[in-house]
């Protein structure tokens, strides 16, 4: 017998109240998004940072260039952009006075230090026209009966998939986002797993332009490294004495070495093209007993990680659903992909935040 809603949901008035408050949140959580995008483009995390770390309102108004009659409106950007935990505030300081934290440090331009990445591109690219045109098209294209492999609502509704190089023929602009966003990943982290784990030569399947096999070197200069992408983007690659850049394709093969890193990337794709990726990594390595082994850095998708980084895991999710045919995987999705792939055990190493190191063995 089908369950009674009436018989199971009686909320009291409290309930409905803080329901009907969690509604507007969930609905208007765009906002946040769209005042994240605006403060980016004002540059208000430079701003702040030229100031010293910290700014009043005034000394922000001033150094935005805005004008004056802004102020209290920024008044109220800021105030949410603080409950959001995207800027902090001065507790009990008599003129209200805004700060950085990591989170707004992280949108800072021109900072030359190490940990620094430069993630605007991200934030500027998830509220672009054509991804938010993709979202707005969700339930039509969940009615749809579309041939396998399913197109993203992004690939269905504007025509082409984004990442690859048709994207710039629908939006030049958000196709250079795209491509700055992917010089600027981050390498956090990343020099400690090759210099403990014996690596002695590295292929960087899909390594872009070498961002991280340059930082890898940096602290590691006897590991020989190669870093395999498309022609287009190796052309565009800045050269280095030490990195052996090799234009292919890494469905057809890749450059042999002790070990193949494989970063960011494999999200991008479904899986049955993760397994023909993975199956070439496989012949490109030696024995396990040889050292062998492929590195994947990836989200492992993982309610353990936390409410907020689980959050972060399944939004990530969301947000490749939308736009490519690729998905964030749980460890159980990249078992089974690994074991296709003629891989015979695997671990993951590391957790580097919402995301994982995982080694993968032949
Ligand atoms: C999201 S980026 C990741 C870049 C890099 N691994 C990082 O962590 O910064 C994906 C990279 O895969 C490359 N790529 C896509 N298809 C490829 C293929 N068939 N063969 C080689 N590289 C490819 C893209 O050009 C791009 O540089």
């Amino acid at each position: 017998m089908a369950a009674d809603s009436r018989t199971i949901i009686a909320p009291t008035d409290a309930e409905l109240l803080q329901a009907q408050a969690d509604l507007w949140r969930h609905s208007l959580y765009y906002l946040t998004s769209m005042a994240l995008k605006c403060a980016v483009e004002l540059h208000i995390p430079t701003a702040i940072h030229n100031l010293g770390g910290a700014a009043s309102l005034p000394d922000l108004v001033t150094a935005l260039s805005l004008p004056q009659t802004k102020l209290p409106f920024l008044r109220r950007l800021m105030r949410l952009l603080i409950t959001s935990g995207i800027f902090a505030s001065e507790s009990g300081a008599e003129v209200e006075t805004y700060r950085l934290n990591p989170l707004s440090w992280l949108l800072v331009e021109g900072v030359e230090a190490e940990d620094h990445t430069y993630q605007k591109y991200f934030a500027l690219a998830t509220v672009s026209l054509h991804y938010l045109e993709a979202g707005l098209s969700l339930a039509d294209w969940f009615k749809k009966d579309l041939p396998v492999p399913t197109p993203s609502p992004f690939e269905e509704l504007h025509g082409v998939p984004l990442v690859h190089e048709t994207t710039k023929l629908l939006d030049e602009e958000l196709d250079r986002i795209l491509n700055e966003g992917v010089a600027d990943m981050t390498t956090w982290q990343l020099e400690p797993l090759f210099g403990s784990a014996g690596v002695r030569s590295l292929t960087d399947c899909g390594g872009g332009d070498g961002t991280t096999v340059r930082g890898i070197i940096k602290a590691f200069p006897d590991i020989k490294c190669t870093v395999l992408d498309l022609p287009r983007v190796i052309e565009n690659a800045p050269a280095h004495d030490s990195v052996n850049y090799v234009a292919g394709d890494m469905f057809h093969s890749i450059p042999p070495a002790q070990t193949v890193l494989v970063k960011l990337l494999l999200h991008f794709f479904n899986d049955e093209d993760c397994v023909k990726i993975l199956e070439q990594c496989r012949k490109a390595i030696p024995s396990k007993e040889e050292g062998g082994k492929v590195i994947i850095i990836e989200i492992a998708v993982d309610p353990s990680v936390g409410p907020i980084m689980y959050e972060a895991q399944l939004l990530m999710d969301m947000l490749m659903m939308m736009n490519i045919r690729g998905r964030q995987r749980d460890e159980n999705d990249w078992r089974e992909i690994f074991m296709k792939a003629g891989f015979s055990d695997y671990k993951i190493v590391k957790k580097i935040g919402a995301r994982g190191v995982i080694e993968v063995y032949p």
